[in-house]
């Protein structure tokens, strides 16, 4: 029987990058998409962006919109300081037990917390559920029409303290016109473009980085 794209992404994750080493799972993984087959990863070229904001900003809690098969998930946890967790929302129940098993090849088991189901449903539970008070990055990277929901929802439930970074993947290709509009012209909200390509092309994509004043 036919294998999904994400099965065929695991298979040449277990096939070339080695247990326990996140940055070979993520060299694994662009590989794939570069030779074999596209697939909606962030990439290696936002990827560099992610790594820098992430080493920035060091943060000791995370939040991820969107896990797919965990490229950036574990992108981000190679990057966390020992007691940092990453939380990561996935929709799709095939995604996340491809993503299961890409996170836990790469050795990151202890540091990120997969979450199935809607973001608007869990986004109310973080305090309760997990434990957590406040997120120092969230990275936006799902559908592009919960990109604003979801951050007035994250703002109402006070998950965002003065300095919290959300980082948006994908602001210009699909496109998230309604939260670019309102986050670049929000007073609560310092934004920044960082201008690249869509993941494995020469098509224009960028991130939108923007810092909560409180
Ligand atoms: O990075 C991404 C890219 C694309 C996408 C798909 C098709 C196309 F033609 C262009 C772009 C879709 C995404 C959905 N969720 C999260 N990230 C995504
Ligand atoms: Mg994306």
């Amino acid at each position: 029987t036919q294998t999904t794209r994400p099965q065929r992404m695991l298979a040449a994750v277990q096939k070339s990058a080695t247990r326990g080493d996140p940055r070979s799972v993520v060299k694994a993984i662009d590989q794939f998409c570069r030779q074999k087959e596209w697939a909606m990863n962030v990439g290696d070229e936002k990827g560099c962006i992610l790594d820098s904001v992430v080493t920035e900003v060091n943060p000791a809690t995370v939040l991820e919109l969107g896990t797919y098969c965990a490229y950036s998930t574990v992108r981000i946890a190679s990057l966390l300081p020992p007691d940092a967790k990453l939380i990561t929302l996935e929709f799709n129940p095939h995604n996340a037990a491809i993503a299961r098993q890409v996170i836990a090849w790469a050795g990151l088991g202890d540091k990120i917390q997969l979450v199935e189901g809607p973001s608007g449903d869990w986004i109310p539970k973080m305090k309760e559920k997990f434990g957590i008070e406040t997120f120092d990055l969230v990275f936006l990277d799902h559908w592009k029409d919960r990109y604003l929901p979801d951050t007035k929802l994250m703002e109402e439930c006070g998950l965002l303290r003065k300095g919290s970074v959300l980082l948006a993947d994908n602001v210009i290709c699909p496109g998230t016109p309604d939260y670019l509009e309102y986050i670049r012209n929000s007073p609560r909200y310092k934004s920044q473009y960082f201008r690249s390509h869509l993941e494995y092309t020469k098509v224009e994509d960028g991130l939108e980085k923007s810092v909560f004043l409180g």
